[in-house]
């Protein structure tokens, strides 16, 4: 996802997809501290994007991570996004945002955005949501919650049957997420999901967050 499209990035000539891993951060960090966490994450392995979501924070304080994190995934070829702020990314040098459903109007956010920088939207278990997403210009979509999760409350869920009907239908590249861990992932993988977003499976994994990368990259190369 660093760099260039997704769609560029993910898909070869022949059309086949590689599956990459997208790491949301945890719900709560003391940036200092986690910079290092991280930085150690994403050299375990192959890392496309970084999420920066943290919530009831004011702009100072997403503004202090914001300053603390984005090096740490830039400078590592990893897209860093924010999540619900199309505004504060492009104001503070992100790759681009992730915008829920209730997050705001996505044209409008594509505009602020600009054609360099990514947006990406969460479409729950709902083809109508992702097609109007790739009509508004989205840079891929987002669907969940595949399995239970503990890291939020997850209000809709969605089936792997989702991903790969969105697949053979669109090149846009998609997100899955919601509870998705090295264990579980490989139907989502195999249904042609082009990106997995994880919160607890690495930063909660028993050994770490580097051996959380290192599973996840090792069961999606598996699967
Ligand atoms: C990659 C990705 N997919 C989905 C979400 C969920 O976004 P949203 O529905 O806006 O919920 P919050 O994350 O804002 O609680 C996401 N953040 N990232
Ligand atoms: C932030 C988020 N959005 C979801 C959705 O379904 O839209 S599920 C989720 C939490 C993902 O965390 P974990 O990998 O720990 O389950
Ligand atoms: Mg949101």
């Amino acid at each position: 996802m660093a760099g260039s499209a997704p769609a560029e990035e993910t898909r070869g000539g022949g059309g086949e997809t590689r599956c990459r891993l997208y790491l949301i951060t945890p719900p709560a960090l003391d940036p200092a501290a986690f910079a290092e966490t991280l930085a150690r994450a994403l050299d375990a392995g192959d890392v496309a994007a970084l999420q920066l979501r943290l919530k009831d924070v004011d702009d100072d304080a997403l503004r202090r991570a914001i300053d603390l994190l984005r090096p740490v995934a830039q400078s590592r070829d990893v897209a860093f996004l924010l999540n619900d702020r199309a505004d504060l990314a492009v104001q503070t040098g992100c790759d681009g945002a992730h915008l829920g459903q209730s997050d705001g109007d996505h044209a409008r956010a594509r505009k602020l955005l600009g054609p360099d920088r990514m947006l990406g939207i969460t479409c729950h278990g709902s083809r109508h949501l992702a097609m109007e997403a790739g009509e508004i210009g989205a840079d891929y979509v987002a669907f969940g919650a595949f399995f239970p999760t503990t890291t939020k409350n997850a209000e809709h869920r969605a089936e792997p049957d989702l991903l790969q009907w969105w697949t053979e239908m669109f090149e846009l590249p998609s997100v899955a997420i919601g509870g998705i861990t090295a264990a579980n992932c490989a139907p989502l993988v195999r249904a042609g999901a082009d990106f997995l977003a994880v919160v607890g499976a690495v930063w909660n994994h028993p050994e770490g967050p580097a051996a959380g990368v290192r599973a996840m990259n090792a069961a999606i190369a598996a699967a």
